[in-house]
């Protein structure tokens, strides 16, 4: 019998500057390797997911973020495992640049170029839902 395991809450940044958004590429040898992503990970027993997501940003890029908005949370089951993304809007808290301590390599691109680069599938309508804001006066 296939066991699917859920991971749970997995919580992640959409860090804006001006028109631009971070994205972040896994490492090769992780799971979902070399796709890009939003920074962030797991929520931790007892954490709340605002918390997870600045000890995440913390840890992977080495900065402090100002939460502007939650997004909609989205279910995912991937072909091994299910999780549930938490996406929030958010700001630099500081004018230092993010480091890049855990991922292959850090981009700065503009909503426009989102469909250029190949994201886990979890992101698509977290991808729509910014897109479709951004769209709205
Ligand atoms: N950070 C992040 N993870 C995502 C996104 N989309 C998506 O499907 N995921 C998945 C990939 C991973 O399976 C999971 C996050 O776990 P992780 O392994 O990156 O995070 P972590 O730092 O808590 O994990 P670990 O290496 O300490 O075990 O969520 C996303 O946009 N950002």
């Amino acid at each position: 019998m296939l066991s699917l395991l859920h991971i749970g809450r997995v919580v992640c940044g959409l860090i804006e500057r001006g028109e631009r958004l971070l994205i972040a590429r896994r490492p090769a040898g992780k799971n979902l390797g070399l796709k890009w992503e939003f920074p962030g990970g797991k929520v931790e027993p007892g954490e709340s997911d605002e918390d997870a997501l600045h000890r995440e940003l913390e840890e992977e890029l080495g900065v402090r973020v100002n939460i502007i908005e939650r997004l909609t949370p989205c279910f995912h089951r991937y072909p091994d495992f299910s999780l549930e993304l938490i996406s929030f809007r958010c700001v630099l808290a500081d004018t230092g640049e993010p480091l890049s301590r855990e991922h292959e390599e850090l981009k700065w691109i503009t909503p426009d170029e989102m469909s250029q680069y190949e994201f886990p599938e979890a992101d698509l309508p977290v991808l729509e839902e910014y897109r479709t804001q951004q769209r709205s006066p």
